[in-house]
């Protein structure tokens, strides 16, 4: 593919619009060059289209011959890679005027209210524009209620889409363990896994978003789902941030790559139309963070500098700005803007990106309406193709730059995240100094703002902890929000790898008794709270309800009932005969059973036996119906199950602790982001012993009433 073989603009072709003012780096894009957006076609990548490269990572590959690794981020100067693609795309950079200034010192504050014709007026972006006094469009935007819809827009939105397997993992035979219900923004991931004794089980944990994607969703699905609901909001003074979080390889480019072409045709089009002669104009900029020093993507990767203004606005010195009046000159700037970003080989993916790239779009306006006097920022639309999400947890096959890189991503997505939280929380204070990324985007945190998170995820079994991470940070990012629907993940049921009919019961269900989320019906239970015996009299498919949570296997699938209704005694007797004699309400289990027979007799733990033999004293004596008897092993199902969730709970926070602590030794690190890190982490693994605690003093109380236990000493 013909990365930078466009024909760009030629030498004085484009003349500078502002020579007058002090800010001359705008540039006019010379009306030649205008084409009609619309005529483009419908799912135009960057590079030629969906399924087409990356942001040229094999141009920049095979450009970038020597060390892909520098110990320092490549000087813009020294960077061959730049150099080639300065001459190859045709002395382009030469043929813009350089940045001359610090665009955003003057013009980040927002132009004072002018009135704009209601963009929500039988929206429609190929609607000629309506002609309108000032006047009029004041009545005009009051009488529609325009605010009341640009509220109707979340403030933040988190998405999810998942890719295709690709060619590889077909290959090798991988599974598709993410299953998407059609019409719905709930996933399942299913998750295998082994138990002490190496048999395998499956895990599934459901997540709900605000709208999941699955694989053969096109671009313009995932546009529509996702940015063009704010492009109107732009002209009405919102700062949105649309961002894709994700494992290396999960798509974040290939779903990031189309969206700002389609922005700024649909901006272009309010312009042109609905706001024509109102004195809007488009303007992009194009710069990546890499190893926490900011490089501009369309001047050379010159080096940039941030600061912040007295009145605490986040400046970009030197950033280079384009102002663009057509589709085509647009995606000349991001072909060329993706040619020179970083990209490196991780152990994961050969061509994992490796810093943040960010694309504005900002919609200006002259102050009285026309373009006499410099225009001012009215609002901008952000998009960052984030580095792969794993790189901080990259730190054994590659070199100490690729470390130093991975705990500089960390700790942006670890502030990305607590700024979208503050955000959506209306803290007065956003911690937006964590990072250099969440910096940058300071202006985005404060005002009238939006945010899209789309986290893309790999199908792949393979990648399956990665999907789970990235899940459970868009979870993070959604859980704190108002009024946001999301639930945990949480591991809704476990299914024996090698009986598929057999479904187990949930751990959720005792999830959802604590976190207070209801339940919705599934074969007559919740969907998350599944209640086994109890419910097999009304239950359609009683039988599939019998297999207790996390043992869908060969140790307990008898459960406690077996005794219960097979022994009279306390003598605990596993052969088949009783098995095969427990003629019926077990049918389905017995062939599964009987197959593992041996492991039953062996794998019982001892203390799980004296549960069952205590169990089974319990129902010899008479003292309890079969009811209660389900009851309590439901309970005791659920205990383990959340002992079971604390546990992987814990190994996510000790790896978040891990990667805090790596922050905390950087030169620079704010101490009172450790310290408020570490407490909300401290403080959620205090608050998840303290709910297990509970739940246990809970069933011991059970037991105790029910008699039980050998001797409550024990416990
Ligand atoms: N939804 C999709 N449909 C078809 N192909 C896809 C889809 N998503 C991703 N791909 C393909 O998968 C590969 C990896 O995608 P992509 O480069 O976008 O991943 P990434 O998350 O940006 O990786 P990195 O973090 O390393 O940059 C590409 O070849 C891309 O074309």
């Amino acid at each position: 593919m013909n990365v930078v073989g466009r024909q760009m603009p030629r030498s004085g072709a484009a003349t500078r619009q502002y020579s007058d003012n002090d800010d001359s780096n705008f540039i006019e894009v010379p009306s030649k060059w205008l084409q009609s957006a619309a005529n483009l076609p419908q799912d135009y990548g960057f590079y030629g289209g969906e399924g087409g490269s990356k942001w040229n990572r094999n141009v920049q590959r095979s450009m970038n011959s020597g060390n892909e690794f520098p110990l320092d981020p490549p000087s813009p100067l020294n960077s061959s890679r730049t150099a080639s693609l300065r001459k190859a795309d045709g002395g382009f950079s030469t043929e813009y005027s350089p940045g001359l200034l610090d665009l955003h010192s003057f013009d980040t504050e927002l132009i004072p209210e002018l009135p704009v014709n209601n963009p929500y007026d039988g929206f429609s972006l190929n609607q000629p524009a309506q002609s309108k006094s000032l006047e009029d469009s004041d009545v005009y935007l009051a009488a529609n209620n325009n605010t009341n819809r640009a509220n109707s827009v979340a403030k933040i939105k988190v998405v999810v889409r998942k890719r295709p397997l690709n060619k590889k993992e077909i290959a090798k035979k991988e599974d598709d363990i993410i299953t998407i219900e059609p019409n719905s923004n709930a996933l399942t991931v299913h998750e295998t896994k082994l138990k002490v004794d190496l048999t395998e089980y499956v895990e599934r944990h459901e997540f709900v978003f605000d709208a999941v994607l699955h694989e053969n969703v096109s671009n313009d699905a995932v546009y529509a789902e996702t940015v063009k609901p704010v492009v109107p909001l732009i002209f009405q003074k919102t700062k949105a941030t649309c961002f894709a979080y994700g494992q290396t390889g999960s798509g974040k480019t290939y779903t990031m790559q189309p969206l700002p072409l389609r922005a700024s045709q649909d901006m272009l089009r309010l312009i042109q139309n609905t706001y024509r002669n109102q004195g809007f104009q488009l303007f992009l900029s194009f710069f990546e963070i890499y190893g926490g020093k900011l490089y501009d993507l369309l001047s050379d990767r010159r080096s940039l500098c941030m600061r912040e203004d007295g009145k605490k606005q986040v400046c970009i010195v030197g950033l280079q700005e384009y102002k663009v009046n057509d589709a085509e000159t647009i995606k000349d700037l991001i072909e060329k803007g993706s040619a020179t970003r970083s990209t490196g080989t991780t152990g994961a993916n050969e061509e994992s990106s490796r810093s943040h790239a960010i694309l504005q779009l900002v919609i200006k306006r002259s102050a009285d309406g026309s373009e006499s006097k410099p225009p001012r920022v009215v609002g901008k639309l952000s998009f960052i193709d984030l580095a792969g999400s794993e790189r901080g947890a990259d730190t054994t096959d590659n070199d100490k730059q690729t470390r130093m890189e991975g705990a500089e991503i960390n700790k942006s997505l670890l502030a990305l995240k607590e700024c979208i939280r503050a955000l959506d929380n209306d803290q007065n204070h956003i911690p937006f100094r964590g990072s250099k990324l969440t910096e940058v985007l300071r202006d985005s945190f404060v005002g009238n703002s939006r945010t899209i998170m789309i986290s893309c995820v790999s199908p792949n079994s393979g990648s399956c902890e990665h999907t789970l991470n990235t899940l459970r940070y868009a979870d993070r990012v959604k859980s704190l929000s108002k009024g946001n629907n999301s639930k945990r993940d949480l591991p809704s049921s476990t299914i024996s790898k090698d009986s598929n009919s057999q479904l187990s019961s949930s751990s959720s269900a005792q999830m959802s008794n604590l976190e207070g989320t209801t339940t919705d019906g599934l074969n007559g239970s919740g969907r998350f709270g599944w209640s086994r015996g109890l419910d097999r009299e009304a239950s359609p498919s009683p039988k599939l309800e019998r297999v207790p949570s996390g043992r869908a296997d060969n140790t307990f699938v008898s459960g406690y009932s077996d005794y219960y209704r097979g022994h009279k005694g306390g003598q605990v007797d596993m052969s088949v005969d009783d098995y095969d004699n427990s003629e019926d309400i077990f049918e389905q289990e017995k062939p599964y059973r009987s197959k593992n027979k041996k492991a039953e007799t062996y794998n019982v733990p001892a203390t799980d036996n004296r549960m069952r033999k205590n169990l089974s004293d319990l129902s010899s004596n008479n003292t309890s119906s079969d009811d209660d008897l389900n009851v309590l092993l439901k309970e005791e199902e659920d205990l383990v199950a959340a002992h079971r969730g604390l546990i992987e709970e814990t190994m996510e926070l000790v790896r978040e602790e891990m990667n805090l602590l790596i922050e905390a030794e950087q030169p620079g690190n704010q101490v009172d982001d450790y310290v408020s890190n570490l407490n909300s982490i401290l403080s959620q693994k205090a608050a998840g012993i303290l709910k297990l605690q509970s739940q246990l003093a809970n069933f011991k109380q059970r037991l105790n009433e029910h008699n039980v236990l050998v001797s409550s000493a024990r416990y």
